[in-house]
């Protein structure tokens, strides 16, 4: 879908307006900077405006080392506070899973004890069972307890699970929705970015919030209640213990900070490679065409190789980090046993209780090992979240849903007044200069120029996929800005040049954005567009169709099917470049022919064939971003030396393989 964001946008598919984002304030950062028009981010593929000197690369090194690592601390807060609610509607069945957890941590920590227990049983010559119990009664109270505790344990997996995967499927359908009403030109200059904010971003929020919170939970738990037990066995040796702590958990810290920040640009690099997979699949048959498949591999290798080289810079991380944390935690339990060994010996503590102690260590130290985890995931999450966040906060440069509702009766002029405008990508460089263009109700205007000069930047203005820099677009004497951009564009049927086809019906394509449309109607519009292809097929209307499974002339009739089921108010046609056969040309044109002759629409056509250009009321020649000429066909014609002559003898002369030199022109 996001591949076709202007059909999307003109089809005026209206988003759930229920679904609100968390914080409508778009904060700023030092990362962050939006100029009024524009939307720069940190990640180079959202950014609309580079500046024009790249700042210089920081090396890993340099963005996690103290001094970096606090900077983005507020940011990192709200993100951590959003993902916290995140979890509110699952309030219940975490609630539930965490009690679960209690139980069966309650119950995998008794273990050690009651191994220290038995050890001291068997060894020892009178033995004692607590509350005089028989062997037999201890045996089946322990199976009992385990039973419980694995049952509870499975109980807790199963519900963090599902609550997790019920978070991950609301966020990505929150980030789509935020993805969706954004201006086309942030979604299609950062496309994989969005796609990968899509899917792995939330993944990763949503296993920070339950897998890894009920983990981190386990872990809790699994340490403190096992340095409990330990201090209840021999305080002296437990103290030893605990001299490894501090600097392991101060290699923790460092070390969730740096797999944060590692996180991050690999999330980014990771969008990069999907745009590149995602444009070249997308295109498949030029690529076979051109041969292009070893060049399109090898820019994926060179994506692919930037996430790998992340990927090695966190293996090492993790490998340094987890050899340090289990040497140390050998070197101690070596030292506790020997120690342990010698109190012993001297009959201070029994066998039992040193082994238990040595247990309880290896649970702790695997509970503080379980925490790091924890805490690197965490940070890994609140990485994500911000990219998450960052995007269903965003507001949309063109919001679609404010500003005054246009009504479907509302009929009059449109008018472009002294417009300017470029291209937000592309600053400087002015495709409409000082433009002006009245549009009668009801008349069929067709806009005629050299290729590039900006004939369909003009439909893109109405369509408000972007704004002008200068001047104003008025309908009906009001300026469009003003209108809700939903309600403007349900007013206006768009046939594009190349039109897009989803994946569905012949049906469901001509309803697209009309989805309550009977079928009385779809087959009344695919009626005025000339689709009787359609009648033709094996399953007619139910016939299943692709991107590409029409031919250009079925897709562009098709596309005015669409355009008409919406009875518009204006049309704006942009007419195939791509010749089309005899038949085809006759009977999209003969299709168009009815639209113009009804006078019910007001028609902006962009026009190539001299066929549709003679079709129209008026037309208007379009060159260095102004209108030089405006006129009916025959009195443009008729006029001595007019540009209008030239371009179509240009035209005529091009298709008879003639080459006009440019100047010509
Ligand atoms: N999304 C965009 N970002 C930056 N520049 C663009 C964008 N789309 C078009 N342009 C540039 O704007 C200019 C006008 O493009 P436009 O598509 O409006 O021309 P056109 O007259 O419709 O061309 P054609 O007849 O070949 O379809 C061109 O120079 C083009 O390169």
């Amino acid at each position: 879908m996001l591949w076709a964001p202007r059909t999307l946008l003109s089809a005026s598919s209206r988003f759930p307006s229920s679904v609100h984002t968390a914080n409508q304030c778009f904060r700023p950062t030092r990362h962050l900077r939006i100029p009024r028009n524009n939307v720069w981010l940190h990640s180079r593929t959202l950014t609309n405006q580079p500046p024009s000197k790249p700042p210089p690369k920081p090396s890993i090194l340099s963005r996690i080392l103290p001094g970096k690592v606090f900077e983005n601390a507020p940011q990192s807060t709200s993100s951590f506070r959003k993902i916290v609610a995140l979890a509110k509607p699952e309030r219940k069945p975490l609630g539930f899973a965490v009690g679960l957890l209690l139980v069966s941590s309650a119950v995998s920590m008794s273990i050690p004890m009651t191994i220290g227990r038995l050890i001291d049983y068997f060894t020892t010559e009178n033995p004692q069972i607590p509350f005089g119990l028989t062997v037999g009664q201890a045996s089946a109270i322990l199976l009992l307890m385990f039973t419980a505790g694995s049952i509870c344990n499975a109980g807790r997996v199963m519900l963090m699970r599902l609550s997790g995967q019920r978070i991950v499927a609301r966020l990505r359908e929150r980030t789509y929705e935020a993805a969706l009403r954004q201006e086309v030109e942030f979604v299609e200059r950062g496309e994989g970015d969005v796609l990968s904010r899509l899917n792995t971003d939330s993944s990763i929020v949503g296993e920070s919030i339950t897998q890894n919170l009920s983990d981190g939970l386990r872990a809790v738990v699994m340490s403190s209640v096992g340095l409990g037990a330990m201090f209840y066995l021999s305080p002296t040796l437990t103290m030893l213990m605990l001299a490894v702590v501090p600097p392991v958990s101060l290699g923790a810290v460092f070390y969730g900070r740096y797999l944060k920040k590692l996180s991050n640009m690999t999330q980014e690099a990771l969008g990069d490679m999907t745009k590149v997979a995602q444009e070249a699949l997308s295109a498949l048959r030029t690529v076979q065409a051109f041969n292009a498949a070893p060049q399109e591999q090898q820019k994926f290798h060179e994506r692919v190789t930037n996430v790998l080289t992340l990927a090695r810079k966190e293996a090492i991380a993790s490998g340094v980090f987890f050899g340090a944390t289990g040497w140390s935690g050998n070197v101690t339990l070596l030292a506790l046993l020997g120690y342990g060994g010698t109190l012993v010996a001297k009959g201070i503590i029994s066998v039992g209780d040193l082994s238990s102690l040595l247990l309880y260590t290896v649970y702790v130290g695997s509970g503080l090992q379980m925490l790091t985890s924890f805490f690197s995931s965490i940070m890994r999450g609140i990485g994500a979240g911000v990219r998450i966040f960052e995007m269903l906060d965003r507001q949309p440069t063109i919001p679609p849903h404010h500003g005054v509702e246009v009504s479907h009766s509302r009929r009059g002029p449109i008018k472009f007044e002294n417009l300017s405008f470029e291209y937000p990508s592309r600053k400087g460089v002015e495709i409409l200069t000082d433009f002006n263009l009245d549009v009668e109700v009801g008349e069929s205007v067709a806009v005629v120029g050299r290729s590039g000069s900006g004939k369909s930047s003009i439909h893109s203005l109405l369509l408000r996929y972007y704004d002008p820099v200068r001047g104003k677009i008025t309908f009906d004497g009001q300026d469009i800005r003003e209108f809700n951009t939903t309600s403007w564009r349900s007013i206006i049927g768009v046939v594009p040049q190349d039109p897009v086809l989803f994946t569905g019906t012949i049906a469901s394509n001509i309803s697209f954005g009309n989805p309550n449309a009977t079928r009385e109607e779809i087959e009344d519009a695919a009626r005025q567009a000339n689709c009787e292809f359609i009648w033709g097929m094996p399953h007619g209307f139910d016939t299943p169709i692709g991107r590409l499974s029409l031919s250009g002339g079925q897709r562009q009739r098709l596309a005015i099917a669409r355009a008409l089921l919406k009875k518009p108010v204006i049309l704006c046609l942009d007419e195939a470049t791509s010749s089309l056969d005899a038949t085809s040309e006759h009977r999209v044109n003969d299709a168009i022919d009815k639209i113009l002759q009804s006078r019910q629409t007001t028609c902006l056509i962009v026009a190539h064939r001299l066929s549709t250009i003679a079709r129209a009321e008026r037309i208007v020649i379009l060159e260095d971003g102004r209108i030089t000429e405006s006129g009916t066909y025959r009195q443009l014609v008729n006029r001595e030396g007019s540009r209008f002559r030239h371009l179509m003898a240009a035209q005529l002369s091009a298709a008879a393989g003639e080459s006009i030199p440019e100047e010509q022109i």
